[in-house]
């Protein structure tokens, strides 16, 4: 679903610009061959003058040959009774994979973004499995979760989206999330200086950004693929243009001497700001009070959990695994 919607902006010149010629490589499933057929023809059949190559496969050793940008978004999402453990380790098995099969073939200059879920410990495998690529070069998809914070600070500020700045997502992509309305800023004065009611922000504003992919569900009746896309476009923009003075945009990145007293060795969402060459920094300029460090504390705790839940994945041994509680993807209900 959500790749469908993508493929057509990646063609189309609007995440790359219209000077960058495109070859699309689609790795599928045997199981989702046909449909792999399907979009390559659609595709086809839209005459994108950038759109040079479309090539598809099930082999990722084949698909993933000097690849530039590595989108992965395929993943089995969690059935009815499943464990989060249980999905950790079926879809890790899909991300390690992956990662020696990018860690063999791709670019090595090579600029992965991991959406399938549970995308922040999958990014982890994958990166582990590279050790030939840099750990700077994975991201996990966080900017889904940016960009509905951001519009309901909009929202509750009677502002237009492109008002609110600064807004970072911290840590995993669950619904222990922790969407930063202490940094975020309005107009470019703190949030907390425009919205005064102190409960909305911890409260109502929170749990509406941790929970609004399962009430979208609830009312659609199927998870959101179109909005998705658009912020993998988003997040790609961001590390392919310069970030605006002063802002940052939220990705879930490799925690390797991070400012922020975060634990290491974690796929962790922070603020990042790039120069526009694929590579980011971290911001410098954040502030933290009790309430946000309490909730990056959980938010860590649950990532460092679902680590050694995969630790047989990430070659540290056997897995044990004891997640604090079976918290949901933002996705689910
Ligand atoms: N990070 C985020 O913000 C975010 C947001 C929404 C969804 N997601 C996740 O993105 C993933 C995809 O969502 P969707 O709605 O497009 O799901 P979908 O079920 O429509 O598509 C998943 C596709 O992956 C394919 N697939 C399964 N295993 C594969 C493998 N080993 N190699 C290649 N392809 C494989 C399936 O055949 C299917 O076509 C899910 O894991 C979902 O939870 C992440």
């Amino acid at each position: 679903m959500i790749s469908n919607h993508l493929l057509f902006k990646l063609a189309s010149g609007e995440v790359f610009g219209p000077d960058q010629p495109i070859a699309l490589k689609l790795l599928g499933s045997e199981r989702s061959f046909q449909a792999l057929e399907g979009v390559a023809m659609e595709l086809e059949d839209s005459l994108y003058p950038l759109l040079k190559e479309v090539s598809i496969g099930i082999n990722p050793y084949e698909v993933f040959q000097d690849a530039e940008w590595a989108l992965l978004i395929g993943a089995k999402p969690r059935g009815p009774g499943m464990e989060r453990a249980d999905l950790l380790d079926i879809n890790g098995k899909i991300f390690a994979e992956q990662g020696k099969a990018l860690n063999a073939v791709a670019s090595r200059n090579v600029k992965v973004m991991v959406v399938g879920n549970p995308c922040n410990t999958n990014a982890l495998i994958c990166l582990k499995n590279a050790p030939d690529i840099p750990a700077k070069n994975f991201h996990a998809l966080t900017r889904l979760d940016e960009n509905r914070a951001k519009c309901q600070l909009a929202l509750k500020a009677g502002v237009f989206y492109d008002q609110v700045s600064n807004v970072t997502i911290w840590g995993n992509h669950s619904t222990t999330q922790v969407p930063d309305f202490l940094n975020a800023r309005i107009n470019g004065s703190p949030v907390k200086e425009v919205i005064r009611d102190t409960k909305w922000l911890q409260e109502d504003f929170t749990e509406k950004v941790q929970k609004r992919g399962g009430v979208l569900i609830k009312k659609w009746g199927r998870s959101s693929a179109a909005s998705t896309s658009v912020s993998i476009v988003d997040g790609i923009r961001s590390l392919v243009t310069p970030t605006p003075e002063g802002d940052w945009f939220s990705s879930g990145v490799y925690t390797n001497g991070n400012p922020y007293g975060i634990a290491e060795d974690i796929v962790f969402s922070m603020p990042c700001r790039s120069k526009g060459d694929g590579d980011y920094e971290l911001a410098m300029d954040v502030i933290f009070d009790n309430h946000l460090l309490e909730r990056i504390t959980k938010t860590e705790a649950e990532l460092l959990a679902e680590k050694r839940c995969v630790a047989h994945l990430i070659g540290e041994g056997v897995a044990f695994c004891d997640l604090p509680e079976d918290t949901m993807l933002p996705g689910e209900m």
